[in-house]
């Protein structure tokens, strides 16, 4: 298929396997490891502008575009590329299948090295922060320190957070959707009537069943179940009220009569064709044990996190409700952690984050081009020691083409600042030492904070370029009015 405006196009599914034994919550160790996984975008040459999407339940790798001769596009391509929130003429998109599934990562189907058979029940319970773990490989494999951000929705938001706290210094910002930090005994006993219904089908045989004959009627059954708490009242009513699937009145009997009865079965039929029993009771048992809290508390949980945060919950998701999210953002809050929050208004339900791409996009969109100083801060910058001369500083000017130099103290901290246009001065009223022309009260910018505040500081002190220092004034960086107005046209 060829490449359609705001389609990233034809897509692949790649595949990469680890033998080095992966270490597992439970204690156990999955070895070998392979991850299926896809891409979109280029990785740029500092492999600064990676973006790891997170799958929820029952997703996959293939999160946009096509495969060949299929005509839906992945399950997220409504938000994944050009031009898109995840804008792959600026980002390098990365999707993978969690480890537990059954869309080409180890999962229960997969061959046991150990056996020569599936592994089915052999394979070791897994949690959301070991298939971050995996995920972990999959990113290092591919060269990348940090990740521009990790974004996902239901499950997917999970491992969104869970990389906050276990990776804390590779990801910038976390895009968590229609989610929750720990699971409730809500979500758990819904997971666990999933559960019970595939292992009471006959054919589920203690997850042992051939590959040709799962236990359809126990999936299909769990997948009815779970799909109802992916709606809404709202969202029913409006979609099939009482109507009747096929006839004009009632029948006085059993068989499918109402077109939402229709619809559930055709929804838990096609799920059987795409996805694994014993999957889903390993990633359902993932989602049940999930829970972010240190000693009960969300914010001792968040306390090591580094990354700036979306929140976004759906106002009619009753499985996630928005005050899990609220959660979230307290606990951030309480860590002084960046933090934005926003609530679709959506009578979708829990899929709203499927399907509300306007929201989305614009959320999104906006979150990621909510720039940061240290997203476009020049690195490396030359500076010149206090008791160096004028003609020291200018040379350094010309060889480095800057017109900033900020000067630094003995102890290695910002003691000044010195311009092209203090040089300028210093030549016309025949100065002598550095000390005569820099300026001591600097202006600076930190590099968490946003761009646009900086720009502010800027315009209103009619400066053209400031420091940026760490909690030390140590000179990280400088930020100048060009290189922020080279980013927005480029962005516009
Ligand atoms: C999140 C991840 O990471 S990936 C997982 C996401 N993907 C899924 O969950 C797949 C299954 N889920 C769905 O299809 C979800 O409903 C969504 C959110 C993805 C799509 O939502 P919508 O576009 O609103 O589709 P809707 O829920 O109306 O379902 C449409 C299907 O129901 C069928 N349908 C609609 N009414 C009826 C009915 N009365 N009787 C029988 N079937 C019906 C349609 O024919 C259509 O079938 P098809 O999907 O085989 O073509
Ligand atoms: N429809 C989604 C809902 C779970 O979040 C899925 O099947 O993965």
């Amino acid at each position: 298929m060829s490449k359609m405006p705001g389609s990233v196009g034809t897509t692949r599914t790649e595949y990469v396997t680890f033998s080095e034994p992966l270490p597992l919550d439970s204690g156990a160790v999955l070895s070998p490891v392979t991850i299926a996984y896809e891409t979109y975008g280029r990785l740029n040459r500092e492999k600064s502008n990676a973006i790891l999407i997170c799958h929820a339940l029952s997703g996959d790798a293939h999160a946009a575009g096509y495969h060949e001769g299929e005509t839906r596009p992945g399950w997220w391509d409504g938000v994944i590329g050009p031009g898109k929130a995840f804008d792959t003429d600026r980002y390098f998109v990365i999707c993978s299948n969690v480890i537990g599934g059954c869309k080409g990562s180890t999962g229960p189907s997969s061959i046991n090295p150990a056996t020569g058979r599936p592994y089915a029940l052999e394979f070791p319970v897994i949690t959301v922060r070991d298939m971050v773990r995996a995920q972990k490989r999959l990113i290092d494999h591919l060269g990348i320190n940090c990740l521009a951000a990790v974004a996902g929705g239901s499950m997917g938001g999970m491992q969104a957070l869970q990389w906050s706290v276990t990776y804390p210094e590779a990801v910038r910002k976390v895009i968590a959707i229609a989610t929750t930090a720990r699971s409730t005994a809500q979500q758990i006993a819904f997971n666990e009537v999933g559960r019970q219904a595939i292992m009471a089908d006959p054919a589920w045989a203690g997850g042992a069943y051939p590959a040709d004959r799962p236990p359809v009627q126990g999936l299909r059954l769990a997948r009815m179940i779970g799909h109802i708490t992916y709606l809404s009242d709202g969202a029913m009513r409006e979609k099939f009220g009482r109507n009747l699937q096929g006839r004009s009145s009632v029948g006085y009997g059993f068989s499918t009569e109402f077109q939402v009865e229709s619809y559930l079965h055709h929804q838990g039929e096609t799920f059987t064709r795409r996805f694994d029993a014993n999957s889903y009771l390993y990633i359902t048992r993932a989602l049940d044990y999930f829970d972010l809290a240190v000693d009960d508390s969300l914010a001792a949980g968040f306390a090591g996190a580094k990354a700036s945060f979306l929140v976004v919950s759906v106002s009619s998701d009753w499985l996630y409700p928005p005050y899990q999210s609220e959660e979230i953002v307290n606990a951030l809050a309480a860590n002084g952690i960046p933090v934005h929050y926003c609530e679709i208004r959506s009578n979708y339900g829990h899929d709203g984050f499927l399907l509300e791409y306007g929201q989305l996009n614009y959320i999104i969109g906006t979150f990621l081009d909510h720039l940061l100083v240290r997203d476009v801060m020049e690195t490396g910058i030359p500076t010149i020691v206090e008791r160096a001369s004028i003609h020291d500083a200018s040379r350094i000017m010309i060889e480095n083409g800057v017109n900033h130099l900020p000067v630094l103290s003995e102890k290695g901290d910002l003691a000044g600042i010195v311009t092209s246009w203090d040089i300028a001065k210093a030549v016309a009223c025949d100065y002598g030492s550095l000390d005569e022309i820099m300026s001591r009260s600097v202006v600076t910018a930190a590099p968490d904070e946003p761009v646009a505040e900086v720009a502010r500081r800027m315009e209103e002190r009619s400066i053209s370029a400031l420091p940026v220092v760490d909690a030390d004034r140590r000179v990280i960086g400088l930020i100048s009015s060009d290189a922020i107005s080279t980013l927005i046209g480029r962005c516009t």
